[in-house]
C-alpha cells in the first residue's frame, strides 16, 4: 500500500510544494505467484518433467492482440529495450511474424519425431515439417512495476530486440523459460528453471538497484506458482526498497510533474508482520465440467419426496436432488471430483488448489481445511463456481449480533439500527453498542458476508460488515494511521475550536476516527451505506463524538461541506483514500476548488494517484 501525502499540483494551480512521499508495505503482493529448476539454482519455477516420464504436449502459442498497452508496462520495457525502439511501438511486428517459424527456436522433425515415439503416436507426413516452440534461454535485465522479470530476445533482423515478461525471475538472472502468450508489443514465458541467478553487483540504468535471490526465505510453498506473492525470495528490506522505486518511477514519468516539483519519496516503512499478517483472502473454485449445467443430465420430473425421506432413503440434502439422482449415494458409486480451491496460476489461467496461505492469519489458516473439505465434499449442491471468504475477527464478549427488534426495543438497549449490506437482503442489523473484547485478545474466521467483523486500530475498536471494505494489512494500521496524523502536521496557528477534518472514501471510519481527537469536526463520506451505518456505530462504541459520516458519493461531498456544514477550504484537512482506480474528475475538480489547507492522499495503486 502507498501511503503518497501532498498529491500532484492539479492542472491550473501553482505547483505544490515538493513534499515528502511515502510508501508504507502490506498489501497482498498482489498483490494477489515457481518448480524445480534445470539446472542447479532452485527457482522453484514450475517441474520440469523429464521427456520420458510424461506425454510433452507443446500446446501452441497463443496471440492476443490487446486492446490498448498498459502505460506502465510499456514504459517499464521501452527503459530496457531503449526509447530508440519506440517507433516500433506504433508499427509492432504482425501476427505471422511474431508465429513464423523463423521467429522462435524451432524443435527440428529430430525433436518431433522423437516425441512422437515417446508418445506412441504416429508420425504424419506434415508433423515433420511442424514448427513448435521450445524454451530457450534467457537473459533477465529488467522488472516490471509489477514485479515480473523482463528479459530481451532477438526476434528477427527487423526486430532485433523484443521483450519477454517472466515472472518470478530477477535481473541478472539467466533462465531457461518458455513463451506461452505473444501481446502486441511484447512475449510471456513461463520460468522453468535459474541457469545462474542474479548477484549482488548486477545494476544498470535500467534497474538501479542492487537485490539478490535468496531463496531459503520463502515461506510459501506455493511461491512460484500462485500469482498471489512476487517478492518472496528477496531479502525484505530489498522488497521495501523496490516498492519506493515503483513509487519513484510514477512520480517521475507519470503524475505530470515537473523534475523539480517531484517530491522525494521516503524510505518505505515495513510491515511489522511479514506473513500471518493478511486479515482477508477470498480463493476461489470453478464446477468441474461435468457438473457444469449443460453437462449436467437433463432433469427428469421425480416425484417431491420430504428431505426426512430422502435422507432415510441416503439421498442426502434437497440440494443434492436436485441434479436428478445425479448426486444418489442410493447404490451408485459417486464420482470424486477434487476441486481446485484457491488463487490463480501466474502463466496460466487455472486456479492453483490452496490447502494454506501463509501470509494470511493463523485464524483463517486454522478455518481453511474445514471450509475446503465441505466445498469438496458438497460440490454437487453448487450451481456454479464460487468465491469463499476467509475474514479474520476479534471476538467480543457478548454476541454482538442480535435479531431485529422494535425500536423503542432497541433504543432502550442502547442499540444502533442498521442498514442490510448490498449483498444481504436480510432485516437491518441490530448490533450491541457496548462491544467488549474477549480478554485475552482471541481471534477467529468469519466466512458469511453479512456477519459483524470487530477489529481493533490502536484503542479503537472497528466494527464492520464482514462483506465491505477494511484495510488488509492488521499490523500495518497502527503506523499508517500514525503516519497519516503526522504528515498532517497541525500548526499553532490553526485555532482549536476551527480545524476540520473531511474524510472522503471513508469506509467505516478508519481515518475519521483515528484522528478525531486532533479535530473541531470531523465529516466522512462513503458511498458503500452499510459501511456508514458502521461508521456511525463506531463513533458510538468509541464514545466519539465529533464526527459525522454521510452516505454518498465523494463527488457530491462538497456541496455538503460549503454550503451544510460552512466549513472553509484555509481550514479544513482532506484525507483522500480512494479505490483502486483512483478518484473521479469531478471529484478532483471540486478539491481545486475547495482548496483545502492540506490534502493526504492514501492510495493501493500510486498509478491512479495522479490526476
Ligand atoms: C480504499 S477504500 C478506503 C476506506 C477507508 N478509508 C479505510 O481505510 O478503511 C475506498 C472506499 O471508497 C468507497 N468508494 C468507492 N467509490 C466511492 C465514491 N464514488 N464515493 C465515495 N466512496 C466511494 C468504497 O466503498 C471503499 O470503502
Amino acid at each position: 500500500m502507498s501511503v503518497p501525502h501532498s498529491p500532484p499540483s492539479p492542472a491550473g494551480q501553482p505547483p505544490a510544494k515538493k513534499g515528502k512521499f511515502a510508501t508504507v508495505d502490506g498489501d497482498f503482493k498482489e498483490e494477489a505467484a515457481i518448480t524445480e529448476p534445470t539446472q542447479d539454482v532452485p527457482v522453484q519455477p514450475r517441474q520440469r518433467q523429464p521427456a520420458q516420464a510424461k506425454k510433452t504436449k507443446v500446446k501452441p502459442i497463443r496471440y492476443k492482440k490487446p486492446v490498448a498497452v498498459d502505460p506502465v508496462l510499456k514504459h517499464d520495457i521501452l527503459t530496457v529495450l531503449g526509447w530508440s525502439q519506440l517507433p516500433a511501438w506504433t508499427n509492432p511486428p504482425s501476427e505471422a511474424a511474431l508465429l513464423g517459424p523463423r521467429t522462435w527456436p524451432k524443435r527440428g522433425p529430430d525433436d518431433i519425431k522423437r516425441d512422437a515415439e515417446i508418445n506412441g503416436e504416429e508420425l504424419k507426413p506434415e508433423d515433420a515439417n511442424r514448427w513448435e516452440f521450445t524454451e530457450s534461454e534467457f537473459k533477465v535485465v529488467g522488472l516490471t512495476s509489477h514485479g515480473d522479470g523482463i528479459a530481451v530476445y532477438p526476434l528477427d533482423s527487423e526486430t532485433p530486440e523484443w521483450a519477454i515478461i517472466i515472472p518470478f525471475t530477477l535481473p541478472g538472472d539467466r533462465v531457461r523459460a518458455r513463451v506461452t502468450r505473444h501481446a502486441q508489443y511484447h512475449s510471456y514465458a513461463e520460468p522453468l528453471g535459474i541457469i545462474s541467478e542474479s548477484s549482488e553487483t548486477v545494476t544498470s540504468s535500467a534497474f538501479p538497484l542492487q537485490i539478490k535471490r535468496d531463496n531459503s526465505l520463502i515461506g510459501c510453498k506455493y511461491f512460484g506458482t500462485c500469482a498471489g506473492c512476487q517478492y518472496q525470495s528477496l531479502p525484505y528490506e530489498q522488497q521495501l526498497a523496490l516498492k519506493r522505486w515503483v513509487l519513484q518511477k510514477a512520480m517521475k514519468n507519470f503524475s505530470g510533474l515537473k523534475p523539480e516539483e517531484i517530491p522525494d519519496v521516503k524510505e518505505t516503512i515495513p510491515s511489522p508482520s511479514q506473513y500471518g499478517y493478511r486479515t482477508k483472502i477470498t480463493p476461489h473454485f470453478d464446477l468441474p465440467k461435468q457438473l457444469q449445467p449443460k453437462r449436467r443430465a437433463p432433469k427428469k420430473p421425480a416425484p417431491v419426496k420430504s428431505e426426512e425421506a430422502m435422507i432415510a432413503e441416503g439421498t442426502g440434502s434437497a440440494a443434492e436432488a436436485m441434479y436428478n439422482g445425479q448426486n444418489s449415494t442410493n447404490g451408485q458409486v459417486q464420482e470424486e471430483f477434487d476441486v481446485p480451491i484457491g488463487f490463480e496460476e501466474k502463466c496460466r489461467s487455472r486456479l492453483l488448489d490452496i490447502e494454506e496461505c501463509p501470509i494470511a492469519t493463523p485464524a483463517i489458516n486454522k478455518a481453511m481445511p474445514a471450509a475446503r473439505a465441505d466445498v469438496k465434499k458438497n460440490i454437487r449442491d453448487y450451481k456454479k463456481g464460487a468465491t469463499l471468504l476467509f475474514r479474520d475477527c476479534l471476538v467480543v464478549e457478548e454476541d454482538d449480533v442480535k435479531p431485529s427488534t422494535t425500536e423503542e426495543q432497541d433504543a432502550a438497549k442502547g442499540e444502533v439500527s442498521l442498514v442490510p449490506t448490498k449483498k444481504s437482503k436480510k432485516a437491518p442489523l441490530q448490533l450491541n453498542t457496548n462491544v467488549k473484547l474477549k480478554q485475552p485478545e482471541e481471534h477467529i474466521c468469519v466466512s458469511d458476508h453479512s456477519k459483524t467483523i470487530t477489529e481493533r486500530v490502536g484503542d479503537i475498536i472497528f466494527q464492520f460488515p464482514a462483506g465491505s471494505f477494511f484495510q488488509n494489512n492488521a499490523s500495518i494500521l497502527r503506523p499508517l494511521t500514525d503516519f497519516v496524523r503526522e504528515q498532517i502536521e497541525l500548526d499553532a496557528r490553526e485555532k482549536e475550536e476551527d480545524r476540520y477534518l473531511v474524510d472522503a472514501y471513508c469506509g467505516s471510519g478508519l481515518f475519521s476516527l483515528t484522528l478525531a481527537s486532533h479535530f473541531t469536526k470531523v465529516c466522512g463520506i462513503e458511498i458503500d451505506p452499510a459501511s456508514i451505518a458502521y461508521a456511525n456505530h463506531n463513533s458510538t462504541i468509541n464514545s466519539i463524538t465529533n464526527v459525522e459520516f454521510h452516505s454518498g458519493a465523494s463527488e457530491t461531498l462538497f456541496d455538503a461541506v460549503t454550503k451544510d456544514l460552512k466549513w472553509a477550504g484555509d481550514k479544513t484537512t482532506l484525507i483522500v483514500d480512494p479505490p483502486r482506480k483512483g478518484c473521479d474528475a469531478g471529484f478532483l475538480k471540486q478539491v481545486v476548488a475547495f482548496l483545502p489547507r492540506r490534502v493526504v492522499y492514501v492510495s493501493c495503486n500510486v498509478h491512479t494517484s495522479k490526476s
